[in-house]
């Protein structure tokens, strides 16, 4: 299996998941493997179904069908596996009445890696004073408290709804760096549900696209690699007409290009070479282009 060959050993496998709420039908065969050390992203209008995508990955919700493994082992027959996994709602209004301290000890006596010095170093790096009870924070604080308490456990699996919801953008950028700082240095895997495309940026290693409960679209960025090359150019006047059918145009600004290649790659950079720009380099590829290219910027993020 492609997944398999390209992040080594599977962490988590979601197979053929299902299920059905009431009268409706909220997933239907889900399938997706998560790999070590990787950052995946899911997708989807409001309404789609990542909560109960996330809830059913911890047992929170049963499936009708379909199984979720890690490391092989079912997580419904085996429930000691959901131990390094962590969970962050997207709603931390249930830990609002609590004090800061009480939390703190609660997770400690709850999550046997529960490292306060650790913690400690989040609450600083992010700025974070310590209030007496955590309603006192605003939303965004809030929401990076509990993403704080979550990494603090030393979880090997995070799986986050919409964690970005209520912060500031120089609060998101720091977050997305962490994240990544984490994935890196404790290749932990993380799993973020989001309505919004752009925030994962170019953070996600694999990109599922969830539509009335089922995966329509999967982008690996390893994929990406093999078969897209994202250029910026720029001419004395216009593009010629012959590049403008094979390259897909990202953005345009007066007679500066960023564009998409697709196909035969080696191909495209010397007819492009022969078109003799004024400029030309390569850019680093994210999942956003393709994703925009291949869906031709229908919308996802509201
Ligand atoms: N406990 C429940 N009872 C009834 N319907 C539910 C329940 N949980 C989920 N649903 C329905 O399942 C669908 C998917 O909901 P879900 O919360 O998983 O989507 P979502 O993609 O996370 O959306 P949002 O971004 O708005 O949180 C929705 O139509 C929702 O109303």
């Amino acid at each position: 299996m492609l997944l398999q060959s390209a992040w080594g050993k599977v962490m988590i496998q979601v197979q053929n998941v299902s299920k059905t709420i009431g009268q409706q039908q909220v997933l239907t065969d889900v399938t997706f493997t998560v790999g070590k050390g990787t950052i995946t992203g899911i997708v989807g209008r409001n309404g789609a179904g990542k909560t109960t995508l996330l809830r059913t990955m911890v047992t929170i919700v049963d499936p009708d069908q379909g199984t979720i493994s890690v490391n092989g082992k079912d997580v419904l027959a085996h429930p000691e596996t959901k131990g390094p996994i962590m969970y962050v709602e997207d709603s931390v209004e249930a830990l609002k009445n609590y004090s800061v301290s009480g939390i703190v000890s609660l997770y400690a006596d709850i999550y046997p890696k529960f490292d306060h010095a650790y913690f400690q170093e989040l609450m600083d790096r992010f700025q974070m004073t310590r209030a007496k009870k955590v309603k006192q924070y605003s939303k965004g604080r809030k929401a990076l408290f509990s993403l704080i308490l979550a990494f603090a456990t030393k979880p090997q699996y995070v799986l986050l709804d919409e964690p970005t919801d209520g912060l500031d953008v120089i609060a998101k950028k720091e977050l997305m760096r962490f994240m990544l700082y984490e994935v890196a240095k404790e290749e932990i895997s993380i799993i973020i549900a989001t309505h919004r495309l752009d925030e994962l940026e170019s953070l996600a290693d694999q990109l599922l696209v969830i539509k009335e409960g089922e995966i329509a679209e999967t982008f690996l960025l390893d994929d990406l690699r093999d078969t897209y090359k994202k250029w910026q150019v720029v001419y004395r006047e216009k593009m010629p007409d012959s590049l403008w059918d094979q390259l897909y145009i990202l953005q345009q600004s007066g007679r500066a290009y960023t564009c998409l290649a697709v196909g035969n790659l080696q191909e495209l950079e010397t007819e492009l070479q022969k078109t003799d720009p004024l400029l030309y380099e390569e850019l680093p590829l994210t999942l956003e282009d393709l994703f925009v290219a291949k869906l031709g910027g229908e919308e996802i993020a509201e």
